[in-house]
C-alpha cells in the first residue's frame, strides 16, 4: 500500500481549518498548526474548532499542534493559509522548517502592500522555492459551506501542470471538484480583486442601491479585474471561469462573505472603526483594495471600481458621493 499523503495546514483559522477537511477527507493525513494553545487544545480534544465551525466534527486524519516544525516535517504540500499581510513575516519564520521538495498551496486571496506583489511571489521571494513548486486554490469556496460539506468546485493552479494535477488528486472529494489551471497569475488576481468587488456591492447593497447596481457592479469589475490581468500576462479566459466569475458571484451573493459583509455595513452608514470592530475574521479587500490599486497604477490600468472602493475604506469618502462620481464618469464603449 502506499504512503498517505501528508499535509500541513499553516492556520486554524476559518478556511485552513475547512481546506484541512477537504484534505482529511479526500485521504491525506492532515496537521494543522495555529497559533493560539486553545484552539490547538479544543481541535486535538473535542475533533472540533469551536471558534470557526463549533458543532462541525473534524475527519479523525485532522489534528492540530502549535508547533510549526512538527506540522511542517514530512509534508508533501504544505498550506499557506494567513492573512495576506501576514505572509512574508510568518514565511520567513517557517522556511527553515519546510521539508525538503514540499509543494507550497496559497489559500490566500490577497496582494501584499507595499509590494504589490500576489501571494505566490511573495512566497517565491522569501522561500525561494520557484514557481514550479507553488500553487493557489481559488474560486467560490466559501469556508463555511465547505465545513458543512456543501458541493463546492475550485481551481488548483500551478505553472507545472503536473503539481497541479498532484494537488487536485489530494484535495478532490465527493463535494470539492478541483480543476486545474497552469494561469497562476490570473487565478490569483481573480482573487484578490473579487474581494474587492465584493466590498463594492455590498456597500451597494447596504445602500439599498438594488440588484441591477449589483449585476453592474460584478460585470463592470470583473471588466476591471480582466484588464489588469491582461496587463499582467494573465489569459484573460481566466477570468470567465471559477477563479473568476464563479467567485464573484458567490462573494457578491452571500452573506456568509466577510468582504460583502463588511461593505454592507459601510453602506448601511456605519464608520469604518465600527465596521472593523464587528468584523470577526479576515476581510482581505480592506487592505488588497490600495495594492491592487497601487498595481494597477504601475501597469497604467484603470480601475474606477477598485479606486472608489480605497476612496470609501480608506479616504472618508461617503458612499453616495463615491456613487455619484462612479456613475458621472465620461461614457465610453463596453470594450476597449
Ligand atoms: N474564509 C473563507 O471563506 C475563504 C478565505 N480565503 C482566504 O484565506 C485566507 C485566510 O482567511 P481566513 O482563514 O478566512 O481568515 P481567518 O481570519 O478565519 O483566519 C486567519 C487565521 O490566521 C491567524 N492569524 C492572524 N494573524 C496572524 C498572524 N499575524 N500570524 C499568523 N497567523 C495569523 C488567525 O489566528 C486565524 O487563525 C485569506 O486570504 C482569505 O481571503 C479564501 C477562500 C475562502
Ligand atoms: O473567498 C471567499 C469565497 O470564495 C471568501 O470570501 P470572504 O473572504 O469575503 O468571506
Amino acid at each position: 500500500m502506499s504512503k498517505p499523503v501528508k499535509a500541513a495546514v499553516l492556520s486554524a483559522g476559518s478556511w485552513g481549518t475547512a481546506f484541512g477537511m477537504v484534505l482529511a477527507d479526500a485521504g491525506c493525513e492532515v496537521t494543522l498548526w495555529g497559533r493560539r494553545p486553545e484552539v490547538v487544545e479544543a481541535i486535538n480534544s473535542t475533533r472540533t474548532n469551536p471558534d470557526y465551525f463549533p458543532g462541525v466534527e473534524l475527519p479523525e486524519n485532522v489534528r492540530a499542534t502549535t508547533d510549526a516544525a512538527e506540522a511542517a516535517a514530512d509534508a508533501d504540500f504544505t498550506v499557506l493559509s494567513v492573512p495576506s499581510q501576514t505572509l512574508r513575516g510568518n514565511l520567513a519564520d517557517w522556511s527553515p522548517l519546510l521539508a525538503p521538495g514540499t509543494v507550497l498551496v496559497s489559500l490566500m486571496k490577497g496582494v501584499e502592500l507595499g509590494s504589490a506583489m500576489r501571494m505566490s511571489e511573495v512566497i517565491d521571494d522569501v522561500a525561494k522555492v520557484g514557481q514550479d513548486r507553488i500553487a493557489v486554490v481559488t474560486g467560490p469556496n466559501l469556508a463555511r459551506e465547505i465545513a458543512a460539506r456543501m458541493p463546492a468546485a475550485a481551481v488548483v493552479a500551478c505553472t507545472d501542470e503536473a503539481v497541479a494535477q498532484r494537488l487536485q488528486v489530494a484535495c478532490h472529494t465527493p463535494y470539492f471538484r478541483p480543476y486545474t489551471n497552469t494561469d497562476v497569475v490570473g487565478c490569483e488576481l481573480g482573487g484578490a480583486v473579487k474581494n474587492v468587488i465584493g466590498l463594492a456591492v455590498g456597500i451597494a447593497d447596504g445602500m439599498g442601491l438594488g440588484d441591477n447596481a449589483k449585476g453592474s457592479l460584478i460585470t463592470r469589475g470583473l471588466a476591471e479585474t480582466t484588464r489588469l490581468g491582461i496587463a499582467l500576462g494573465a489569459d484573460p479566459l481566466t477570468f470567465s471561469g471559477l477563479a473568476g466569475l464563479g467567485d464573484l458571484v458567490a462573494t457578491c451573493s452571500s452573506p456568509l462573505s466577510r468582504n460583502h459583509t463588511f461593505g454592507t455595513n459601510l453602506g448601511k452608514g456605519m464608520t469604518l472603526q465600527e465596521t472593523i470592530a464587528v468584523t470577526k475574521q479576515t476581510a482581505e479587500g480592506v487592505k488588497s483594495c490600495e495594492s491592487v490599486l497601487d498595481l494597477a497604477r504601475r501597469h497604467g490600468v484603470d480601475m474606477p471600481i477598485t479606486e472608489t472602493v480605497v476612496g470609501i475604506v480608506h479616504e472618508g469618502k461617503p458612499p453616495v458621493v463615491a456613487l455619484k462620481e462612479l456613475m458621472s464618469r465620461s461614457a465610453k464603449p463596453e470594450r476597449r
